[in-house]
């Protein structure tokens, strides 16, 4: 007969959050994937930065492949009490890395809900122009095909 799986509190499963040992939260599930970390496609830091929390937006934020599913087999070394999983780190956005974020690190990031600042970002405001300028041209163009006629 099968063994329970293990069960692991939110506060065990945190501590293992280096290079030399790494866990991750998925979907209720604790992975083991300090042997990954060197080969895993998206890099190492994605993973580093998924611990301490619940990672289960952010792995399938990322569409991994059912081979990714299957693989994730070899890393689960049990549960996680659900109970014990504070409010504040359930999908919270990763730490934003000065200077070493890769394109892959990036991606939870940016996928993260940091919606307060957007408007106010670089990329609303080249939103604006890109309506703006065909808007002024359009008006330029019924201005002089109008005074055009007139004269
Ligand atoms: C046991 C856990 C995990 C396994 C086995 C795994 C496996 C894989 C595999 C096989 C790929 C290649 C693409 C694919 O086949 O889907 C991949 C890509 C990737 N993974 Fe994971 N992964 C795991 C956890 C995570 C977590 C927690 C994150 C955090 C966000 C993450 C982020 C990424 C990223 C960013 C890519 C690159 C996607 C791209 O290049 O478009 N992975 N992973």
């Amino acid at each position: 007969m099968a063994s329970d799986p293990k069960v692991f509190v939110f506060d065990e499963v945190a501590k293992h959050n280096h290079q030399q040992d790494c866990w991750v939260i998925i979907s209720g599930k604790v992975y083991d994937v300090t042997s990954l970390l060197e080969e895993h496609p998206g890099g190492d830091e994605v993973l580093l930065l998924a611990t301490e929390r619940d990672a289960t937006d952010d792995f399938e934020e990322v569409g991994h492949s059912l081979t990714a599913s299957e693989q994730m087999e070899e890393y689960y070394v049990g549960n996680l009490d659900m109970a014990t999983l504070p409010k504040a780190v359930a999908n919270r956005p990763p730490a934003p890395q000065s200077g070493t974020a890769t394109t892959a690190a990036a991606k939870p990031t940016a996928a993260a809900p940091t919606t307060t600042s957007s408007a106010e970002s670089p990329g609303s405001l080249i939103k604006v122009f890109q309506v703006l300028i065909p808007l002024l041209i359009l008006g330029i163009a019924f201005y002089m095909q109008y005074y055009g006629k007139k004269q």
